[in-house]
């Protein structure tokens, strides 16, 4: 049960607000881009278009009769929110619902030729087959001969940067990618990470990772896994993706295969790491989640039965990027002083947040770090993705 004396759930209400933006800018672009990427019919476009005037200047519509995640909804809350504007339900409901929509308008869930084809896929394709990529992929190289800890260091900063490669928010701030990240992390507690995940011959702990973005994120999440299996930190991995397409670039079972493909296909070290998730598919010390409250637009206080006994027994769930970091501790404009331990009570084990700073919930932070943030940036710190965290509730 959410806290009486929680701050109110973010809303998309106010204009010139983060929120809002994304609902009156961010989701018309992204409908814009998908439209151009793909030669799809009459029928498509239409439904397109009825959606652009739904989500900018029409309510929330229930999802058709025959819809095979109707009764889903409605217990997620389609009922309450049908109807409603787009503007004024929780943002959170809003730009998941959204995504849901789209598909259906691109035909994803069928029947027909469009249905499975991932209207983002040639974004993210781009994404993984740029010279960018290439790079991250040739660094590995050199970090071989370097100590393990030194390894660990930056296998696990580069999957917390990583999550700065996400498309849906560069899509709709073309400045994203120009700034500069800023290395010192706002918060910081890897040694309490790396203390949950201690390295012994016969490591028998599973570790959850809540994938976020495809791609460029999921790369270095991939190699983290591989280099937490090799080195006794993890016995197996279970990666959490998406079960469809959504937020964009957000990782489903088919960016999983093709960001392993691209790791075994490419030169040099990449390949080794590649084989070594390979086989670990094969042998089951790394397995694919894609669980239905993957997309759902509730917060973790909300897990299912299943998914909560999953993470109860899990030596640690690390959980990453900005979207999921809302969802863990609740999409509030929390006191950012508001200690990361009491808004992550509700989670069934110890839980890790991996996040760059995308949005405007944030808590865990001192005083000092706070204050020092306002002072150099005003609140921009909050949004502009270039500050990141690691917080952990043991
Ligand atoms: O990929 P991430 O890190 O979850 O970020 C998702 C982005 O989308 C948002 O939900 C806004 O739409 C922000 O929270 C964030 O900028």
């Amino acid at each position: 049960m959410p806290d009486p004396s929680a701050p109110p759930v973010i809303l998309g209400d106010e204009p010139g607000s983060f929120p809002h933006g994304v609902l009156a800018e961010r989701h018309p672009a992204i409908i814009r881009q998908v439209r151009d990427a793909f030669p799809y019919g009459p029928g498509i476009h239409h439904a397109l278009d009825a959606l652009l005037a739904s989500c900018t200047e029409g309510v929330i519509e229930p999802l058709p009769a025959d819809a095979h995640d109707r009764d889903r909804w409605r217990a997620w809350g389609l009922d309450a929110y049908a109807g409603r504007s787009w503007f004024e339900v929780p943002w959170l409901w809003s730009e998941s619902y959204f995504y849901r929509r789209l598909l259906d308008a691109v035909g994803y869930f069928g029947p027909g030729p469009w249905q499975g084809i991932d209207p983002f896929r040639p974004f993210k394709l781009a994404e993984l087959d740029s010279p960018e990529t290439d790079e991250e992929l040739a660094a590995l190289d050199g970090l071989g001969t370097r100590p393990v800890d030194e390894r660990a260091h930056a296998l696990l900063h580069g999957s917390l940067w990583g999550n700065r490669a996400d498309l849906g928010f560069r899509l709709s701030d073309a400045g994203a990618e120009g700034r500069a990240a800023v290395p010192g992390l706002v918060a910081d507690d890897s040694e309490d990470l790396w203390s949950l995940l201690p390295s012994s011959d016969t490591a028998t702990g599973t570790v959850c990772l809540v994938a976020d973005n495809a791609g460029r994120e999921l790369i270095p999440d991939l190699l983290l896994v591989a280099h937490l299996l090799a080195h006794g930190r993890a016995g197996r991995v279970v990666l959490h993706v998406k079960p469809y397409p959504y937020y964009v670039s957000d990782a489903t079972t088919a960016d999983v295969v093709d960001a392993l493909r691209r790791l075994t296909a490419a030169p040099g070290e990449a390949a080794a790491y590649g084989r070594r998730l390979w086989a670990a598919m094969a042998d089951g010390t790394l397995a694919v989640r894609a669980h239905p409250f993957a997309a759902a637009p509730l917060p973790y206080a909300e897990l299912p039965d299943d998914l909560r006994a999953e993470f109860a027994a899990a030596a640690l769930t690390l959980v990453k990027g900005d979207l999921n970091y809302r969802r863990l501790v609740g999409d509030r404009l929390w006191p950012p002083t508001t200690p990361f331990r009491d808004v992550t009570a509700h989670f069934p084990g110890p839980v890790a947040a991996l996040r760059t700073l995308k949005s405007d919930v944030i808590t865990g932070l001192t005083a000092d770090t706070e204050a020092a943030l306002v002072a150099a940036e005003g609140q921009l710190w909050r949004t502009g993705g270039t500050r990141a965290l690691i917080q952990v509730r043991k």
